[in-house]
């Protein structure tokens, strides 16, 4: 059997990277009967068949590190989240929400500004010093800077990576930057794609030449907290649990408690006054759905 990956699943039919070529697999009957669904993402083992060298099926299926819905895919690594540094504005608020769906889908985030090419370096830091102790990875990209795509390249090797981000920030132009035959590939199908990306189910995975998968999910900026407790919120913000054991209430959710040290650390500037005023936005919205339910 041959070791591969699911990089695009339509009607049955999978398509399956083993390294050296692609196969257009089916999956064994075996697969219906216990209720799995191999999913794009998916690490499998592939047998040949004897007529067609071209063809297989699919025989075994590992078990999967996570899965994300929208669109459907398994063992995505890295979520990178997209904003311009200008043109337009980030959503601080939207940044944080595509955090928080990073950590509960099990992906590592990659805070990406664009468009640094408009930036000087005082912006640049200021908008560092948001996500200051966090621990959060944040990169500075332009499809103007070489370097700055080069540093990116690093980041994506070798992983399979979900992009996120509101429209217009730029994911297409850096996703072309990354790899310039993107453009080819997709070129024939992207206006049908763009029309109805946002209501397809059908899933790919873009192979990198320099090894790695990229996946453009504009789904994913939909993101709901649903589920989410209001003692659970700031389990999601590091820099709040990094400073939260001096608090004198262990069940304080720092918002309108006295006394509450993280709003000395915010004071301090250990703390962004732009995440904590987030947190505490968040902190009310979960706080209004429950009492309405
Ligand atoms: N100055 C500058 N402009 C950029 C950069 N990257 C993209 N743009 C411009 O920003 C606009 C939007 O770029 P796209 O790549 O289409 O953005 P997108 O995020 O893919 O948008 P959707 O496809 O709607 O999700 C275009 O006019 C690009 O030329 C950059 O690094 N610097
Ligand atoms: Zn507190």
């Amino acid at each position: 059997m041959i070791d591969g990956i699911i990089i695009r699943g339509v009607g049955g039919n999978y398509c399956v990277d083993t390294g050296e070529k692609l196969i257009e697999c089916r999956a064994r009957g075996l697969f219906r009967i216990k209720n799995i669904k191999p999913l794009v993402g998916d690490r499998v083992k592939i047998r040949i068949t004897e007529e067609d060298e071209n063809n297989g099926y699919i025989e075994e299926i590992e078990e999967r590190f996570n899965e994300i819905k929208r669109p459907p895919i398994a063992n995505a690594e890295q979520l990178l989240i997209f904003f311009a540094v200008t043109n337009p504005e980030p959503s601080f608020l939207l940044l944080d929400k595509l955090l928080i769906a990073a950590e509960i889908n099990n992906l590592k985030p990659v805070i990406c500004f664009n468009k640094c090419d408009l930036a000087d370096d005082e912006k640049k830091t200021e908008l560092e010093q948001i996500f200051i102790n966090t621990g959060y990875k944040v990169i500075f990209t332009s499809k103007k800077d070489e370097k700055s795509i080069e540093k990116l390249k690093e980041i994506l090797k070798d992983k399979l990576s979900v992009f996120s981000g509101p429209s217009g920030v730029g994911k297409s132009s850096i996703m072309n930057a990354v790899q310039p035959d993107f453009h080819l590939k997709t070129g024939e199908i992207s206006d049908k794609l763009k029309r109805g990306r946002h209501t397809t189910r059908h899933a790919e995975i873009y192979k990198l030449s320099f090894g790695g998968y990229v996946v453009d999910t504009p789904g994913f900026s939909s993101f709901e907290l649903s589920g989410i407790g209001e003692y659970e919120l700031k389990e999601y913000y590091p820099e709040i649990k990094k400073f939260d054991e001096g608090c004198r209430f262990a069940d304080c959710l720092h918002n309108k408690e006295p006394n509450c040290v993280i709003k000395d650390s915010v004071s301090e500037g250990k703390i962004s006054e732009t995440r904590f005023s987030n947190y505490r936005r968040l902190l009310e919205e979960i706080q209004k759905a429950k009492k309405i339910y």
